[in-house]
């Protein structure tokens, strides 16, 4: 099949004053009655968003599709809507024993269970359609029982799903039409490119190369297969995945970008590429173009030295709670120990500005804070999820498991105090806030030897301005003299900055618990820093951290020696390994990548 009979591509309609909604109906698009009734009734949603009337009629049709649009836009009900419309209209109503007939992948657990919420609510009506989720953290008996009895449309993480096509006999797929894989990059990511690719042998739904002659997908199903790829960021990756899973697709929100056929055959295996191919993908990312952010979300940076980070931050967060005290805000971090270790910090730390009051300290942020990341037990991960989901006003604290596809409602505004890496991840963590046409801002933390990542962003239609922190922190009053304090030129040695500084560390050393997370959060900072990759590692440099103000920045006054020492032998270690095994350079830095993206706490999000 040739590139040009391979992709056809449906024009943006965005038209500047209405970037969100569609001037059609639901019933427009073809979408059954009873089911446009459901989107109201349950859902609230009168008209479709501009990627909803794009995608539905496209899915409607048949067609396989790769959708591109901004974060908050609808996607999910782009693709489920169509799916459960076909599927109530069958002659014959499907039955439980029928088995699976849609798959819809997704990365994390939270997003597996948003989308099976989702579905639920659409569902009211056809409660012959059953739906269902299998993902990792759950009962895997209980998962069986369930795929015995019947889904017909089931949400997974790819690691749990293959286990139970493999493993449980009972799981019923013959009949399935749709495979879906929302947030199709993000699951590439997490390593799980090997998983994908069985996945789609073990359905029969993965095509050959172009000059293959049975390039097409196998048609031994009774239904003709669909296969659907979504997300706000594509990159070469998902590129590939577009090759290998979709026949002659439809492209959406990609105005002028095809997708190439197929002429190598690559592997999605992250392990099975070496240092050659992550350049390759490297550029080639870089020529996918600018990524698509709420264009009402105001997107701002400050620049902080190292040492006066946490109180910088506790800062800015007591000036938003007081600017507007109902209201959500997202607090991004690096690894899931950072996020423990702030948890605490935030719980239990108690200020007071005043000489006179200094009896009775208060807590110093007075909102409900949660935390979220891959390492909690699964009911906490759920509760937290929950209840920040409900709640009018509250902080989450959280890792990059937040970052994709979950949709808190009025969340106001995103920090990102510890920098994101690739620009996907800042466009997906900023798009948290200002969904669906709503307002919100982003502020992203950086360093001044790190400033670069602006260019970076910038590459890729990312513009951020600079967040006023002095005129912020000038507001803040030190033992009552407000209006006497003199004006400081530089954050690190403003009164404010200082003082909060001092008590900071004076908490943490009364605190033995939270010490001890703080230098736990210190170690894997370091560690999680030095796992930058690409472009990205001659901005994120840790040659270029002074590490006793990395340690200032966890509230520590020493760094923490122990850290130190293990962190030296296991590089030595490594070395003498490496010496032994005569690796070349380049496989060096690939094993070193390796190694700490393995021991990555985000890596076992799925499982
Ligand atoms: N037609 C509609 N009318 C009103 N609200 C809608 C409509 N479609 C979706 N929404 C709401 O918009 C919000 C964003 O939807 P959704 O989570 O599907 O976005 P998304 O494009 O998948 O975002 P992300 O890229 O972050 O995953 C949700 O709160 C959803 O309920």
């Amino acid at each position: 099949m040739g590139a040009k009979k391979q992709s056809q591509v449906v024009k943006s309609e965005g038209n500047g004053t209405n970037d969100v909604f569609a001037s059609c109906s639901f019933s427009s698009l073809g979408l059954d009655s009873n089911l446009c009734d459901q989107l109201r009734e349950r859902l609230g949603f009168e008209v479709p968003t501009l990627v909803q009337a794009q995608a539905i009629p496209v899915i409607l049709s048949g067609r396989h599709a790769l959708v591109n649009a901004a974060t908050g836009t609808g996607k999910t009900v782009a693709y489920l809507a169509p799916i459960i419309h076909r599927l109530q209209s069958y002659d014959n109503r499907i039955q439980r024993t029928d088995g699976t007939f849609a798959l819809v992948l997704v990365p994390t657990r939270e997003l597996c269970l948003q989308v099976y919420e989702i579905l639920q609510k659409l569902l009211h009506r056809f409660h012959w359609i059953v739906p269902g989720y299998i993902m990792g953290g759950e009962n895997r008996s209980k998962e069986k029982a369930r795929l015995r009895k019947g889904i017909s449309i089931l949400i997974a993480t790819p690691g749990r799903l293959l286990d139970h096509l493999k493993n449980t006999t009972s799981f019923m797929y013959s009949n399935l039409g749709w495979i879906i894989f929302d947030e199709a990059d993000r699951i590439l990511e997490l390593g799980f490119g090997k998983d994908i690719e069985e996945i789609l042998d073990l359905l029969g739904s993965r095509r050959k190369r172009h000059d293959d002659p049975e390039n097409t997908v196998p048609r031994h199903t009774k239904i003709q297969r669909q296969n659907l790829l979504l997300s706000a960021t594509l990159n070469e990756k998902v590129n590939h995945l577009a090759k290998i899973s979709l026949d002659n697709p439809v492209l959406i929100g990609l105005d002028g970008k095809k997708i190439e056929p197929i002429s190598t055959i690559e592997s999605l295996d992250p392990s099975e590429s070496d240092e050659d191919n992550e350049d390759k993908y490297s550029n080639k990312i870089l020529t996918v173009g600018d990524y698509k952010v709420p264009t009402q979300l105001v997107q701002r940076y400050v620049k902080v030295p190292c040492g006066s980070r946490l109180p910088v931050l506790l800062s800015i967060l007591k000036h938003l709670f007081e600017r507007e005290p109902s209201q959500k805000v997202v607090v991004f971090f690096s690894t899931c120990d950072a996020v423990d270790f702030h948890y605490s910090l935030l719980s239990e730390f108690q200020f007071s500005s005043y000489p006179q009051t200094e009896g009775i300290r208060q807590i110093f942020l007075g909102c409900k804070t949660f935390r979220l990341h891959g390492n909690m037990e699964q009911a906490d991960r759920r509760t937290s999820f929950q209840a920040f989901k409900t709640e009018k006003s509250a902080l989450l604290l959280s890792s990059d498991v937040s970052a994709r596809g979950l949709d808190f409602p009025k969340v106001r505004c995103i920090i990102q105090y510890d920098s994101p890496g690739e620009a996907t991840e800042y466009v997906h963590r900023v798009g948290r806030t200002a969904r669906l046409g709503e307002r919100g801002e982003s502020l992203l933390f950086l360093q001044p030897i790190e400033i670069d990542y602006l260019q970076d962003l910038e590459k890729h239609g990312v513009s951020l301005t600079e967040y006023p922190v002095l005129k912020m922190l000038d507001n803040f009053p030190l033992y009552g003299q407000k209006n006497l304090m003199k004006k400081s030129v530089f954050l690190d040695s403003h009164p404010w900055v200082l003082g909060l500084q001092k008590a900071l560390e004076a908490f943490i050393t009364s605190k033995p618990k939270v010490d001890e997370l703080a230098k736990k959060a210190f170690c894997s900072w370091v560690r999680a820093y030095t796992a930058h990759r690409g472009e990205l590692k001659r901005i994120f440099m840790i040659k270029k951290l002074h590490l006793g103000h990395v340690a200032k920045s966890f509230a520590l006054k020493q760094q923490p020696s122990l850290v130190g020492k293990s962190f030296q032998k296991q590089t030595q270690k490594r070395k003498r390994n490496e010496k032994k095994n005569g690796l070349s350079k380049r496989r060096k830095v690939a094993s070193i990548l390796l190694s700490i993206s393995r021991n990555s706490p985000e890596t076992e999000l799925c499982h």
